[in-house]
């Protein structure tokens, strides 16, 4: 198994423990490096917290398997696609969490997330003083190419996640463990301000 390979599938176990992978929801993917989009993707329907090597296909960017296999991948693999071809990003972590959903829902009408006022923004990679990001947000298109245009039209380079409203989050990096760092730091920045939210 390659590093990478293993990585995600650690990655995925460590999610599935958090509990982000709710009723077989989510799906994780790698790019193969080069010009190429190729990438290995999740089987789709599988529980992502038992994931193993198998269940990580080869798909390219039409998503048509470039190594034999009967099983489908991720129904939002088109996603990745898109978010692939917008941004430099050599891995991506969906995930279907309460505080990503929440947090999407009590900023419903302004259209994106406000981030601010803690250390982990610079888990995400904002390092300035008094740091503040807006996390964009997309509609949960049943159409997935819909779904998959929105998304990569949202995102900013600067910010390294898509909210899909009523749904979840997309989350890119430029490794694995650079994009699960991304993940953890904003769903601890969601909890985070709900509860502020609350008690404030
Ligand atoms: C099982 S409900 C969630 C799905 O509709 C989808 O949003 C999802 O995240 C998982 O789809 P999958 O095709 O398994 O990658
Ligand atoms: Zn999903």
């Amino acid at each position: 198994m390659s590093l990478t390979v293993k990585e995600l599938v650690e990655v995925a176990h460590r999610l599935g423990a958090y509990g982000y992978f709710p009723a077989t929801s989510g799906n994780l993917s790698i790019r193969e490096p080069g010009d190429t989009l190729r990438m290995r993707v999740s089987v789709s329907g599988i529980d992502k917290a038992r994931l193993s090597e198998a269940d990580l296909l080869f798909v390219d960017e039409n998503l048509m398997p470039y190594e034999k296999d009967a099983r489908k991948p991720s129904a939002e693999a088109i996603v990745h696609v898109h978010l692939y071809q917008q941004s430099d990003a050599m891995c991506i972590l969906h995930v279907h969490t309460l505080s990503n959903n929440l947090i999407a829902q009590r900023y419903e009408a302004r259209g994106s997330v406000p981030l601010f006022g803690n250390e982990l923004l610079k888990a995400l990679g904002h390092w300035e003083d008094d740091a503040r990001i807006e996390v964009p947000m997309v509609e949960n298109y049943s159409d997935l190419n819909k779904l998959a245009t929105a998304v990569a039209a949202a995102y900013n380079p600067e910010v390294p996640g898509v909210i899909v409203k009523q749904h979840g989050i997309y989350v890119v990096g430029r490794s694995v463990a650079e994009t699960l760092r991304h993940l953890e730091a904003f769903e601890f920045l969601f909890a985070l301000a709900l509860k502020r939210d609350v008690h404030s």
